[in-house]
This record gives structure tokens, C-alpha cells and sequence, in this order.
């Protein structure tokens, strides 16, 4: 599996650390910044990952904000996205679960790297049941 992960400034130190646990369970990384802590737009970044996985550059994408919300948004502009931006595992379970989430989003000012990381691999490791869900999906990309 191959996972892009992008940030903005105040997601940046959690990318960092998602993309160690990531390198750790032998996943490829396609980082695509931002690189420092220096202030940046997270609407280019969250729309960066969408289009990645859109693509096929990717499988899947984490994408981190300051609390999650705005880059989950940018990502959800692209087209055949659905971003969920989860604070527990139980959301990161479902949101695989029952709406095939193909982007993580994640807040670095909300949710400890302890925590993020347990949700990163719950996300990671539970697959889309289909059924009633797929025709759900189906609709949302219609
Ligand atoms: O939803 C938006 C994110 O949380 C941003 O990371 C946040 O708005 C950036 O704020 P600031 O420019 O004050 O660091």
C-alpha cells in the first residue's frame, strides 16, 4: 500500500510522526509537505492529497491541520474523495466500515501523537464492509 500525507503548519510535527509509524509498517510515504513549521495554506495541501489518490499516485491519504477540519474539507472538494476526520478509533473503524474513507484527516493541536497513531492504524487495518454501505458510496459519488 502506498499512502500520500500532506500538512499545513500546525499539522506538521504529527505528519512527521505518521509518516515514521508509516515507514515502520514498511508503507511507502508520498510526503507531499508541507516541510517546516513555517505558516502555509492548508486548502493546497489538502486538495494536493485528494488529487493524489484521485490519481492512483496513491492509494490513501492522511492528511494534518491544526485540528483536522480544514484540510478535510479541502480534501472532500476533490471529486471521489471521502475524507474523515476522526478524533477515536471507534470513528476511524466506522468511517472505513460503513463510508470507505479514502483520507484520513487528523487535528496536530487536537489529538495526541499516542492517540493519532492508534487511529492511523485502526484506519489502516479495518476494511470496508460494502453491502447497504456501497450503495450509500455509490450515491456520494454520483
Ligand atoms: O482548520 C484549519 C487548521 O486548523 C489550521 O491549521 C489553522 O487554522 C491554522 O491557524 P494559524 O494560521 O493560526 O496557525
Amino acid at each position: 500500500m502506498k499512502i500520500a500525507i500532506a500538512s499545513d503548519h500546525g499539522g506538521y510535527q504529527l505528519k512527521e510522526e505518521i509518516k515514521k509509524y508509516l515507514e515502520g509498517r514498511n508503507i511507502e510515504v508520498v510526503d507531499l509537505g508541507t516541510n517546516s513549521e513555517e505558516s502555509v495554506d492548508y486548502p493546497i495541501y489538502g486538495k494536493a492529497c485528494g488529487e493524489a489518490v484521485m490519481s492512483g499516485k496513491a492509494d490513501r491519504g492522511i492528511v494534518c491541520c491544526g485540528t483536522g477540519i480544514g484540510i478535510s474539507i479541502a480534501a472532500n472538494k476533490v471529486k471521489g474523495i471521502r475524507c474523515a476526520l476522526c478524533t477515536d478509533v471507534h470513528m476511524a473503524e466506522m468511517s472505513r466500515k460503513h463510508n470507505d474513507s479514502n483520507v484520513l484527516s487528523l487535528g496536530g493541536r487536537t489529538t495526541p501523537v499516542d492517540k493519532a497513531l492508534e487511529i492511523v492504524g485502526a484506519w489502516l487495518d479495518t476494511e470496508f464492509e460494502g453491502g447497504r454501505h456501497q450503495r450509500r458510496v455509490d450515491m456520494l459519488n454520483a
